[in-house]
């Protein structure tokens, strides 16, 4: 990839506004779109979805663990809809959430970032809870092949705050330190860094310091599971120009009809899209 991806997404977002539809093929709601569940009708939803929106977003982010559910030939699928959604002009985020020991980190890094992997879309979701420092081989392989990662720090499930919430020894939450680390990667990088962080819209109070992360936060929870555009400018104040807010379930429920689908991204797409136009302001303090 010739461009680096915080140019790449900075470039998207201008364009589009911030929001990542998320590619979820819940049984559910293969049912509700009167699909079978079986991997035919995967591969009919999650391309309906990349009919309906992929040109109409900056973003797309299809959940790996529906596709891996149907075995190789939903992880074929996943292949397919990468391929598609890039093809028809979005960025796409696979949320995969890998991280292990550095050396199995490295196999995974190559499955989602490496250029000739059928698995690789622009950027991945890493888990840092083998500790940050593990996650390295990917770090290095995004930052060679023009990807992004996006590290969870503060998830938006309501388990996550038990470990992501407790304290270091020093006194920094366990989230600050993923922030930190991700900052301490991205010093100096224009417009922004390739190393993200995953913030839930759903956490109440960050309490975090992301005025020196200079890198995306990818932020879902919006719709489905109760977060709002007012969330995110409450949470993401000073640095919102940097958040990509994710839904997926809330869009998705309009399916199958394309046209229904569309309006629905496109809806979602224009009530976050004042959040994508504060990039100026990147780099203020919230919490
Ligand atoms: O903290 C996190 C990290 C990832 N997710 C993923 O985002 C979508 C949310 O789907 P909705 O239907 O909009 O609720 C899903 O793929 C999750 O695995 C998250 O929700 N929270």
């Amino acid at each position: 990839m010739s461009e680096l991806f915080g140019a790449r997404l900075a470039a998207k977002v201008a364009a589009a506004g911030p929001l990542v539809a998320g590619i979820d093929p819940h049984p559910g709601l293969l049912a509700d779109w009167g699909l079978p569940v079986d991997v035919d009708g995967l591969e009919r939803f999650a391309l309906t979805c990349v009919e309906a929106f992929a040109a109409e977003v900056a973003l797309v982010k299809p959940q790996a663990a529906f596709f891996e559910a149907f075995g190789s030939r939903g992880v074929a699928v996943l292949e397919r809809t990468i391929a598609e959604a890039r093809a028809a002009g979005a960025l796409v985020i696979v949320d995969a959430k890998r991280g292990d020991i550095g050396s199995t980190m490295a196999a995974y890094a190559t499955a989602f970032l490496a250029d000739d992997s059928p698995l690789a879309g622009d950027a991945v979701t890493l888990s840092p809870y083998l500790g940050f420092g593990s996650l390295d081989p990917a770090l290095e392989l995004s930052a060679k092949t023009g990807r992004g990662v996006f590290v969870l720090a503060l998830t938006s499930n309501k388990e996550g705050p038990s470990v992501q919430r407790a304290r270091t020894p020093e006194g920094v939450s366990i989230a600050q330190s993923m922030v930190d680390s991700a900052a301490e990667r991205n010093r100096g990088a224009l417009p922004l860094g390739h190393v993200g962080v995953v913030i839930g819209a759903t956490v109440g109070e960050t309490g975090l310091d992301l005025s020196r992360l200079n890198g995306p936060v990818l932020a879902p929870g919006l719709g489905a599971q109760g977060g709002t555009v007012a969330d995110l400018r409450r949470l993401f104040g000073g640095i919102s120009g940097q958040v990509l807010p994710s839904s997926s379930r809330d869009v998705l429920r309009h399916g199958p009809d394309v046209a229904a689908l569309r309006a629905a991204a496109v809806a979602t797409r224009e009530s976050v899209r004042e959040l994508g136009e504060s990039a100026d302001t990147a780099g203020d303090s919230v919490s």
